[in-house]
């Protein structure tokens, strides 16, 4: 189970941060109604950008993944080249639920000395590269391809062919057509999937299924969160965890502290500040309005940040909402030895590691309650695909519904075209020496 801890957001917990359950339950539930039905019906229309509603019901295509896989037994090293959403949900599941034995990495920026470094310490004839990119343009990932193609000709002559598998829109942008022509294996971001919703597709799940991730139950959790986003909405967890978000944005906090108690999950906090942020900080809204809409999303993993931001989210502005995620049962657990000489400890002795990261994770959450810093708690039965899945949908679901609650679109991107622009210009790409020029005069070279 995916469950909702709202205590430390109630009135009664937290005083006059507060809010009141029930009534603001019910004083939204025609509008959390309509945002519901009106995702549901919209999610055909492939300029919504809502297929990854679907994407989880899709096991024909996971099977061909499965079975790609098993084609590549010879795989030791997987590189993912790939940025933004074509890269951190393979990641996050990756670190939470790998297995091996393929080593994944991930190539997400351009700077030399890492890529050397990878690239030096890499087999290449027992390493295949997995370059995803939907629009098939972006920077980072193109150089990165370009130089990791040359490395594996380099090194394997024609055979480089069999070490490169490209995950791209089906049509659009210049991956496909090259894929085609060299004759290169190819998988799909299906059009009406956005980069940070593509986790259940092949963006993810191929670079998951060489991480060894029981790829069936990521999917089975994914469509457990849909069952729930259609219901009722006492039953409706993403539309009830989209309410406090927008509740907490109207009280003036804009910071939402995404904080798992895991270090298995430490990744999962960079996927969610993707798909919070660029799908919820909207300058207008779906009329044309300007609304400049968002709250900033903040990286956490408990425990090792209480003992690094805690203290602000306690004694600090009352601007944040704070998100954990706990796991109710550990896969395996360690007991804390007794040791002689070191009595001082003896509240440790003899228990166990969860036990302490559990209290850890109550106690900070009720302390941050008492100053009255609003929190609220998901957890989950314990850490497996099922879950993690059922999480990740959830967490798309919740953004979906603030996207409705906001009246923006939470499926582009477009404050992010102008920075591509001037580098472009600045890399001296043909077609935007207008810009370059321009750029010159206001002294940016
Ligand atoms: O998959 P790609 O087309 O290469 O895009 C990768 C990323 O880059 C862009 O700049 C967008 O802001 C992201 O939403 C996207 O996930």
């Amino acid at each position: 189970m995916l469950r909702l801890d709202l205590a430390n957001v109630l009135f009664e917990r937290i005083g006059p941060k507060g809010i009141d359950w029930p009534s603001a339950l019910a004083a939204h539930a025609r509008r959390l109604e309509a945002a519901r039905d009106a995702l549901w019906q919209r999610k055909s229309n492939p300029a919504e950008f809502l297929g990854w509603i679907d994407v989880p019901e899709d096991t024909e295509t996971l099977r061909r993944v499965l079975r790609f896989r098993e084609a590549q037994a010879w795989v030791e090293d997987l590189v993912v080249l790939g940025i933004g959403g074509s890269a951190l949900g393979a990641q996050a599941v990756a670190a939470a639920l790998g297995k091996g034995p393929v080593r994944l990495h991930f190539v997400d920026n351009v700077e030399p000395e890492p890529i050397l470094e990878l690239l030096r310490k890499l087999e290449p004839s027992k390493t295949l590269v997995n370059v995803i990119s939907k629009s098939g343009s972006t920077a980072e990932t193109m150089a990165a391809f370009l130089a990791f193609r040359r490395w594996l000709e380099d090194r394997l002559g024609p055979e480089w062919k069999r070490h490169v598998v490209v995950t791209t829109d089906p049509v659009k942008g210049i991956l496909r057509p090259y894929a085609q022509a060299e004759g290169l294996p190819a998988f799909e971001v299906p059009p009406a999937v956005g980069g940070r919703f593509s986790v259940t597709c092949p963006v993810g799940t191929l670079p998951l299924a060489f991480a060894g991730v029981d790829l069936d139950n990521l999917l089975a959790g994914a469509r457990k969160s849909n069952e729930q986003a259609g219901a009722a909405l006492e039953h409706n967890l993403p539309a009830q965890t989209a309410l406090l978000h927008h509740l907490f944005s109207q009280k003036g906090h804009h910071i939402v502290v995404f904080m798992p108690y895991s270090t298995r999950l430490r990744y999962l906090p960079d996927w969610f500040v993707q798909l919070h942020d660029e799908s919820l900080g909207k300058m207008h809204d779906r009329a044309g309005q300007e609304v400049r809409t968002g709250t900033t999303a903040v990286r956490a993993i408990g425990t090792t940040d209480q003992h690094a931001q805690v203290q602000l989210f306690r004694e600090g502005p009352y601007d944040k909402l704070i998100n954990f995620v706990r796991l109710l049962s550990p896969s395996e657990d360690l007991e804390i030895p007794a040791v002689r000489g070191l009595e001082a400890l003896d509240y440790l002795f003899g228990k166990s590691f969860f036990e302490l990261l559990d209290a850890e994770a109550k106690a900070t959450a009720h302390a941050l309650a008492k100053a009255g810093q609003p929190n609220y708690t998901l957890t989950l039965d314990k850490l497996d695909a099922y879950h993690l899945g059922w999480l990740l949908q959830h967490l798309m679901w919740q953004t979906a519904f603030l996207g409705e609650l906001w009246n923006i679109n939470a499926f582009d991107q477009p404050g992010v075209e102008l920075g591509k622009e001037y580098t472009y210009a600045l890399m001296g790409r043909r077609g935007w020496e207008v810009l370059a020029q321009e750029l010159r005069a206001e002294g940016v070279e």
